[in-house]
């Protein structure tokens, strides 16, 4: 199976290089795998992630995702590679002046997507995350765990090929947290979506195989 990232040499540092934060790490993953990611506070879990949706450009190494070279990307290509993919962020980052179902289909809507079709992927989706009844409220009429998993639909909305997830159930009871395990689990297993999520703990529930790389002492290791 191909490689869907890749990275050679790694290098991400922060001011102007003189922060190295990982320092020449070297790992690939293929198409459909699922990884988490764990390691100390601080050790640059955030960071890596940054680097793999191009807000962080290497220092040093490649870092190729979907067959494009982060290190050294247009700002055109950029924007077409995250068209696929689905970022999901621990403060959820919902528009707050927009409904719960216009925050859902935004990748939809920067497509071009007819408005028809973001009718009914909207509904789609909030059926998924269990929110179909608050598609017309606003994010911050949601509990904490609610908002993230309208994060997680609107992540999902285009059936991205990697899904790039920073401590998506941080800090959220155990319902919303198993709804997200599984949505994810499951576009990893019947879409092949490749999943990478950073988290302090792997959850027990957890039913897929999956890897294991921990980020310590600058150096992205993979635990077998
Ligand atoms: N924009 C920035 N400029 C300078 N340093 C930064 C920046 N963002 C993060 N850092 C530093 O980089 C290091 C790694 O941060 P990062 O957020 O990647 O860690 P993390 O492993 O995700 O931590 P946590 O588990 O606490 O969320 C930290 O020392 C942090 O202070």
């Amino acid at each position: 199976m191909s490689n869907v990232i890749n990275a050679s040499h790694l290098t991400l540092a922060y001011d102007d290089g003189k922060k190295e934060i990982i320092k020449n790490a070297g790992f690939s993953i293929k198409k459909g795998e699922f990884v988490f990611i764990t390691g100390p506070s601080g050790s640059g879990k955030s960071t890596l992630l940054k680097a793999l949706y191009g807000a962080l450009k290497p220092t040093e190494g490649n870092l190729i995702v979907g067959g494009l070279d982060l290190a050294n990307i247009s700002t055109g290509k950029l924007q077409e590679l995250r068209t696929h993919l689905g970022i999901i962020f621990q403060d959820y980052k919902l528009v707050n002046e927009w409904t719960v179902a216009k925050n859902v289909v935004l990748p939809l809507m920067i497509a071009g997507y007819s408005v028809d079709v973001q009718n009914t992927q909207a509904q789609r989706l909030l059926k998924h995350v269990k929110l179909s009844e608050h598609a017309d409220k606003f994010p911050l009429e949601l509990s904490g765990g609610e908002q993230q998993r309208v994060g997680v639909a609107r992540a999902l909305a285009k059936n991205p090929v990697v899904i790039l997830a920073d401590e998506p159930t941080g800090n959220l009871d155990d319902y919303s947290s198993n709804v997200i395990w599984d949505l994810m689990e499951n576009a990893c297993q019947q879409l092949e979506t490749t999943v990478l999520v950073v988290t302090h703990k792997i959850p027990t529930i957890f039913s897929l195989p999956y890897r294991h790389f921990i980020i310590e002492s600058k150096g992205v290791y993979e635990v077998h």
